[in-house]
């Protein structure tokens, strides 16, 4: 612990949140909560660029509840106090989980209601109208429960928060932000929180911000390489296919994985091909519905999954977008079933995810950060590897740009990987891609959002009553059983390239999978938190021409 760094309990802090942190096991402020809360308490408007994952949400959410306790002292009337506007439902979630942990011993002075959810508006008035200190919600709910006179806040409001505020704009949000803005008092403390720094930020600084102290933390917007290791290969179509398939066959990444695609028809064409070599996974996309989509994030983060497929469809679609400055495309949120308040790859706390892998390259530079901050959040290490496609190159080296800008340890690094050496693998993932017609996913979206759409019901009452069944609710079971083929679940032995013998670890069936990872799990625990230069493939699997002591030449090509 650094002794010159300002501690948590010699910020003013009340005695009870700290208490709440000791519970946390948080040792110390991160580098945005030990500047900015001091800033906040003394009354400040803040914005604040930090990068992902390092812990922006308490660095609002602790002076936040402060001052709310300091305003009952000398008021209790009851009021609305602070709102927090968040881009997506998933983020509303997981901000009212991380105050109600903070408030764990003031939870009576402090209420705080989520109300970004999607059921209808009076079935939320009882909540709004018993004034709840904080309220939580995207800006077109928190208007819309304005609008119907549900909520005040003209007289009561102190604190606005405007978490993730580079993405309020490209969700759509920017009319009923303004409208929103109609409804408050003319005096209120504001904080902009942000991992990028975007014309939006700018425009909403405008806005909402009274004389704000800028917080620009931290030049990279990604950890460096000591915490996050970047790669890209470039692989077209059937190649990805392919080398996913043999990356998580054989084990050669570990731990958690969120592998990112662009569109719901592509999480789950790749579902079910990973299904037919019993490489279970989950898939995330906004036409599920969200008590789902919010089941699924904390069954992941309590270690339920090791694999989630996840679309990141509110980024922006054209890819020349960063070409066409402030000609974005904003989120209609039109197609079918779809939810325009959904969002993953933003803003959500995936606990130790090891590796983010983008299957399908993102579409901006700010899509990438965003993807890639799901890993090595809070000092934890992590991997990411894209994949890229000749078509994507121009993407890449925009998002070279950008990241390497004043560092050039940020940079990618090329994924060294013989692809030559995987080509007895070739026949098994083509013919698993043939079995995976338009049809099957067709039918396999029809079946999980139908299954989905029940357990969204048990997930809104049932199993508050019954949690044992809840533990047994799962996310990754098969779509699509027919076409998987009894063979294709195991690897034979000559079909691993002697180079990766050492390294391979393949998974024969689910029963066999779940001991493997079980005991990855030591593994990653082990050695990768121990240990900041642990044996995870992704790093040893590089660089050929580098040998490192003692391990054999890995099959990359460097
Ligand atoms: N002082 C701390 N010490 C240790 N862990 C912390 C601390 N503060 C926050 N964390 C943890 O760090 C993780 C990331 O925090 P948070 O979600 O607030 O990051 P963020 O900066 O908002 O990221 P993003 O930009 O991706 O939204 C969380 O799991 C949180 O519990």
């Amino acid at each position: 612990m650094a002794a010159d760094r300002l501690q948590f309990h010699e910020m003013g802090l009340d005695d009870r949140l700290l208490k709440a942190l000791a519970d946390s096991g948080w040792a110390q402020p991160t580098l945005i909560q030990e500047k900015a809360i001091p800033l906040a308490l003394d009354g400040k408007d803040i914005l604040a660029r930090a990068r992902t994952g390092s812990g922006k949400t308490a660095a609002y959410a602790l002076p936040l509840i402060q001052r709310i306790l300091t305003s009952k002292e000398t008021v209790r009337e009851q009021a609305v106090r602070a709102v927090i506007l968040v881009p997506t439902k998933e983020l509303g979630h997981q901000v009212h989980t991380m105050i109600r942990q903070l408030t764990a011993y003031c939870a009576r002075d402090v209420r705080v209601a989520d109300i970004s959810g999607k059921v209808e508006l009076s079935v939320q008035r009882p909540i709004l109208m018993e004034k709840p200190d904080v309220v939580v919600g995207t800006p077109s709910r928190v208007l819309a429960h304005l609008s119907a006179h549900n909520m005040t806040l003209s007289t009561s409001l102190e604190i606005l928060v405007i978490d993730e505020a580079d993405l309020l704009f490209s969700f759509g949000f920017e009319s009923d932000l303004k409208s929103l803005l109609c409804h408050l008092p003319k005096i209120y403390q504001a904080f902009l929180m942000s991992a990028t720094l975007s014309e939006d930020v700018e425009a909403l600084k405008e806005l909402v911000l009274h004389n704000p102290v800028i917080l620009k933390l931290q030049g990279s917007q990604l950890p460096d390489n000591s915490q996050l290791q970047q790669y890209s290969v470039q692989c077209e179509e059937v190649d990805k296919f392919l080398l996913l398939y043999v990356l998580l066959k054989l084990s050669l990444i570990r731990g958690k994985t969120l592998v990112f695609v662009d569109a719901v028809d592509r999480c789950y064409r790749l579902k079910l091909f990973l299904e037919q070599f019993s490489i279970p996974a989950c898939v995330l996309n906004s036409e599920l519905p969200v008590q789902s989509r919010c089941h699924i994030i904390t069954q992941f983060n309590q270690g339920f999954y090791d694999c989630i497929i996840a679309t990141d469809e509110n980024t922006v679609d054209d890819p020349t977008v960063t070409v066409q400055k402030g000609k974005k495309k904003r989120n209609t949120g039109k197609g079918r079933g779809k939810d325009k308040e959904y969002g993953v790859s933003r803003g959500v706390d995936f606990h130790n995810v090891s590796n983010v892998i983008n299957f399908d390259f993102p579409h901006s530079v700010e899509s990438y950060i965003h993807r890639v901050g799901r890993t090595a959040r809070a000092g934890n290490l992590g991997t990411a590897l894209s994949f890229v496609s000749h078509t994507e190159l121009t993407l890449l080296a925009q998002v070279q740009d950008a990241l390497t800008g004043d560092n050039l340890d940020s940079a990618l690094k090329p994924y060294g990987f013989k692809m030559e050496e995987i080509e007895g693998f070739r026949y098994r993932c083509q013919d698993a891609m043939r079995s995976v017609t338009k049809q099957a996913i067709k039918e396999a979206r029809l079946k999980e959002i139908k299954q989905e759409l029940l357990n969204s019901e048990k997930l809104k009452t049932y199993f508050e009553d019954n949690p044992r069944d809840l533990q047994l609710l799962r996310h990754d079971k098969d779509l699509h059983p027919a076409v998987v083929k009894p063979h294709m679940k195991n690897v034979p032995e000559y079909l691993i390239p002697s180079a990766l013998k050492h390294l391979a670890n393949p998974l024969s069936c689910r029963k066999k999978r779940k001991k493997v990872n079980n005991a990855l799990h030591v593994v990653m625990k082990t050695k990768f938190k121990v240990s900041r230069k642990g044996s995870n493939p992704l790093k040893s699997f590089r660089h050929t021409g580098k040998k490192s002591k003692g391990r054999p030449k890995a099959s990359g090509k460097s």
